[in-house]
């Protein structure tokens, strides 16, 4: 199986980027910079081919590239984002999953829907509802997602930008989550309240190893007990516009 993702590199304007649940804070850009390169090393030192999807530098919110698309197999669906702000961000994503042989996939209005609110493991594919993602939005991604086989699932949040800023799934599928903005964690059939916010956030590079970020040591120390290997990267200046790792990437299986 081939492993490749999609990454984007910041843009000049990143410390513009939106905010919903906390307050803004100063960006240091040099530091975004080498933190996003640091990133991008992980994932290339752990076998992943990365992808540019082409800059857009008058979209503060780019980097989290994550929200532009939902891959599911060969079907790449384009989304319709919550914010009006990074509805230009689709475009690049289009090209770049049209030029690399995807199938491609809209969601159209009055629908609206961001990666970062779409959890899949194993056939099952958990959507936040509430923020950026409207009940049109879960219905295109359902018909979309229907023909390959997978179950779509509305899941409530209100206390979190994005379904994947409150919880993640491990690769034995124990979902992870930081219990105060989980709304219900009784959707999931095992799940696990992690001791530190950004520990609830991991990338799964193989069936043994997950990426997350290094301000959650506690989480980290949890994760090696289970018998996980921990590759960790510092992303504070994502952080602070509400990004995790997971935003910050896109992963192409097939
Ligand atoms: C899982 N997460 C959190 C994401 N996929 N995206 C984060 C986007 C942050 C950006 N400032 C915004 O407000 O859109």
């Amino acid at each position: 199986m081939s492993r490749r993702a999609l990454v984007r590199r910041p843009s000049p304007r990143l410390a513009d980027g939106l905010l919903t649940h906390i307050d803004r804070v100063p960006v240091d850009l040099d530091l975004a910079q080498r933190q996003w390169e640091a990133y991008v090393a992980a994932l290339q030192a752990e076998g992943w081919e990365t992808i540019e999807v082409p800059p857009a530098p008058d979209c503060p919110d780019s980097v989290f590239v994550e929200d532009t698309v939902v891959m599911y197999a060969d079907l790449a669906v384009i989304t319709r984002p919550g914010a009006d702000e990074r509805r230009a961000e689709v475009t690049g994503t289009e090209q770049v999953l049209r030029d690399l042989g995807y199938r491609i996939a809209h969601i159209e209005a009055p629908g609206t829907l961001d990666g970062g609110d779409v959890l899949k493991h194993d056939g099952t594919v958990w959507v936040g509802l509430g923020g950026r993602t409207n009940q049109a939005g879960v219905d295109q991604l359902a018909a979309h997602l229907a023909p390959l086989g997978a179950r779509v699932v509305g899941v409530p949040l209100t206390k979190a930008l994005h379904l994947k800023s409150a919880v993640t799934a491990l690769p034995d599928g124990t979902v992870v989550g930081w219990a105060d903005v989980v709304d219900d964690p009784t959707v999931w059939t095992s799940f696990l309240a992690v001791p530190e916010e950004p520990g609830s956030h991991v990338v799964l590079l193989d069936e043994a190893t997950v990426l997350m970020s290094s301000a959650a040591p506690r989480t980290r120390a949890l994760y090696e007990d289970r018998g996980l290997r921990v590759v960790a990267v510092d992303v504070t200046e994502f952080e602070k516009l509400e990004g995790c790792v997971t935003c910050l990437s896109v992963r192409l299986r097939d």
